[in-house]
Parts: C-alpha cells; structure tokens; sequence
C-alpha cells in the first residue's frame, strides 16, 4: 500500500484467494487490515508469476518460517533486473541462519539484496501514520532504490550497509518484547520494563559484537527503535504474547488469541543457539526462551533473573 501510493505500479501476491479477491476487488484487506482503504492502484493476484512479470524490486514479507520456501517459488520467476528485499525478521527455523545467507544461497550471490526494518506496526503504516525505517544492503545502489520505493511524506526511509546488525536487531526484539509483555502482564511496575529494555538492548549489543556487528546498527531504528516500539505497543504480538503468559494463560490460547504470526516462538531458540555458539549469556533472551518452552514460569524466570550476581553495567566497552 506504501509502495503503491508512491506512485509506483505494485502487486501484492497472495496465497489466499478470497483474500486477494477482497483487496483486488474491494479495496481492502479484511483479515489483517480491516477497515483501512487499500490504494486504488494497488493490484492482488494469486499468481507469482503475474505478480513478478516485469518487476523491478520484489519486497518479501512473509514469516521467518515461510522465507525459504518463498524464494524457493520466487527465483525461477524473478525477472533478471529485479532485485528483492524482505520485512521479514527472523532466522531460518532450525538452521538459525540469517535471512540474508539463505537468499544469497537460494538465489545468487549476483542478485541485489535488501533488508527492510525498523520500528513499523504495519496498520500504522497502512493507514499513513509518519513512519521511519531503514534499508540495509551490500549494494549501495539497490540500497537506494528500495529506500525510494518507501520514502514519501508519511514514511523516512533511511539507509546503511550492515545486513547482519540490521537482521540481528530486527530478531531479537521479538524476543525481548516477550520478556517485557510478561513483566508488564505481571503487573510488575514500570520500572521493571525500563529495565529490560536497557538491559535487552545490552544482551542485542553484546551478541552483535560477538558476530562482528558494528554497534550503532543497534543503536538505531533496527535495534533500538523497533525493541521500545515492540516493548510498548500493544500492536505487538510479541509483546501481547507476553502480556498474556504473565497474566497466566497457556502458550496455545494466547497464540490462537493472537491469530497472526508470532515471531518471537521461533526465534527465541535460534538467538539462543547463536548465542551459545559464541558463548554470550544472554539472560532475559534465554529466560524467554524457558517460558515459551514451559520449562519455566513466569515467575520463576523473574526469580532467576532478579538473583544473578551483582556486576558491573559494562564490564567492558562496547563501543571499542
Ligand atoms: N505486522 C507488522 O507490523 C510487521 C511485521 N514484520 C514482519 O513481517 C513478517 C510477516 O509478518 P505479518 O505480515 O505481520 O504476519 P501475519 O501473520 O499478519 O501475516 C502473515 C502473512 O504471510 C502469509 N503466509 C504465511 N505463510 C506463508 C507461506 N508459506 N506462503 C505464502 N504466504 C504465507 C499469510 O498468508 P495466509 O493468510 O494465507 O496464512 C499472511 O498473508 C514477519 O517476519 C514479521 O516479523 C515486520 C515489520 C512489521
Ligand atoms: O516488527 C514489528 C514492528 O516493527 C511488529 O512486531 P510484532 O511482530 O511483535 O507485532
């Protein structure tokens, strides 16, 4: 809807019919954007292949758990000149590899790639509220190609050229804002959330150095601005699913209150698994992952956090 009142010819492909049926013809997205009027300009079909027809830039946006068999189906049909970037944030389930990796091996190290992220509930966007991301890319280019596609008087697209940080940032505030829903499900105090965003943003900071990241890919809307964004706003799901977990609902009921993905449930182990690989502690990130396990309540995650030992807030400088 963004690119499409930018002027610029777009069409959004999806996999259910009477969805696509409903903004083709309706103007509207039902299910996930209900009551919003969609531009007049922007086109749904079903069909990829029509979708990607002449295509100059092909933005992916869904789930983590679906990126691999999506570019699987796109690459066959992505015209030559289009380069493509994703809103997904997340690692490739099982693998715990970044998003970037798997598009390089599935569609060329040749083809221009993009990472669009940033503190952008997308009903807010929908319904033109101002909005600022960023794009980041190994081609500088492409870069600002994508970054035009966005930028207009609603919505400041910035750019950067850090992939990893920007990938890293964009995962692990789904979950960090599990760890702040369940504290503020537990009626916790406001103190407490203040707390775990600071000491979130440390746990982000730390791994991304460990991976070789630069830090003020974190300090920005990619790290920064998207875990205060996904830590307070109740759009979140990943925050809601908290809010629900410390209130003491089961994980099935909130997930199906929830009714649309929830990233955090698959990345809570994959950030755990990169983090024991490099051998970073990572306490709220690991005791997210404990609660979505039920190995832990919420509870007890709060009295393991709260007993760790006294230490310093920065033992070293994260900022060389
Ligand atoms: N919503 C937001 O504010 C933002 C979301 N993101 C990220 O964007 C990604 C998608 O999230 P979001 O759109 O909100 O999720 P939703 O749950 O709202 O929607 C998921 C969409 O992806 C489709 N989908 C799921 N699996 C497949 C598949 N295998 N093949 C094709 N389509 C599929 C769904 O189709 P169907 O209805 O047919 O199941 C649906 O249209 C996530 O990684 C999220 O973190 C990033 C920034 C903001
Ligand atoms: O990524 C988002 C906003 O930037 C959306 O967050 P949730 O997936 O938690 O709803």
């Amino acid at each position: 809807a963004l690119i499409a009142r930018h002027d610029h010819p777009t069409v959004l492909w999806g996999r259910d019919a009477a969805a696509v049926a409903a903004i083709e013809g309706g103007g509207e997205n039902p299910r996930y954007l209900p009551g919003i009027v969609l531009p007049g300009a922007l086109r749904a079909t079903t069909s990829l292949h029509e979708a990607l027809a002449d295509a100059e830039l092909v933005l992916v946006v869904v789930p983590s758990h679906a990126f691999a068999e999506t570019l699987r189906a796109l690459a066959p049909l992505r015209p030559p000149q289009a380069g493509v970037a994703w809103a997904t944030k997340g690692f490739e389930p099982g693998s715990g590899r970044f998003l970037h990796e798997v598009a390089a091996e599935m569609l060329g190290d040749e083809v221009p790639l993009a990472v669009v992220t940033g503190p952008s509930f997308a009903k807010e966007v929908a319904e033109g509220l101002p909005t600022a991301l960023t794009v980041h890319s190994d081609d500088a280019a492409f870069c600002r190609q994508v970054a035009d596609a966005l930028h207009g008087p609603a919505f400041r697209a910035y750019t950067g050229n850090d992939m990893r940080g920007a990938e890293l940032g964009g995962a692990m505030k789904n979950v960090l804002a599990v760890a702040t829903g369940v504290a503020d499900g537990m009626g916790l105090g406001l103190n407490a959330r203040a707390g775990l965003i600071t000491r979130g943003l440390n746990e982000m900071l730390r791994l991304n150095i460990a991976l070789g990241g630069r830090p003020e890919t974190l300090m920005g809307l990619a790290g920064l601005g998207d875990l205060v964004l996904t830590c307070t706003g109740d759009l979140s799901r990943n925050r809601r699913l908290g809010l629900a977990l410390g209130r003491g609902a089961t994980i099935a009921d909130a997930v199906r209150e929830i009714g649309q993905v929830v990233e955090s449930l698959q990345t809570a182990d994959e950030v755990m698994r990169l983090a024991n690989a490099h051998g970073i502690e990572l306490p709220i990130a690991e005791g997210v992952r404990d609660v979505l396990h039920g190995t832990v309540t919420p509870a007890e995650g709060l009295a393991r956090l709260m007993a760790r030992e006294r230490k310093a807030e920065y033992p070293q400088s994260l900022f060389g």
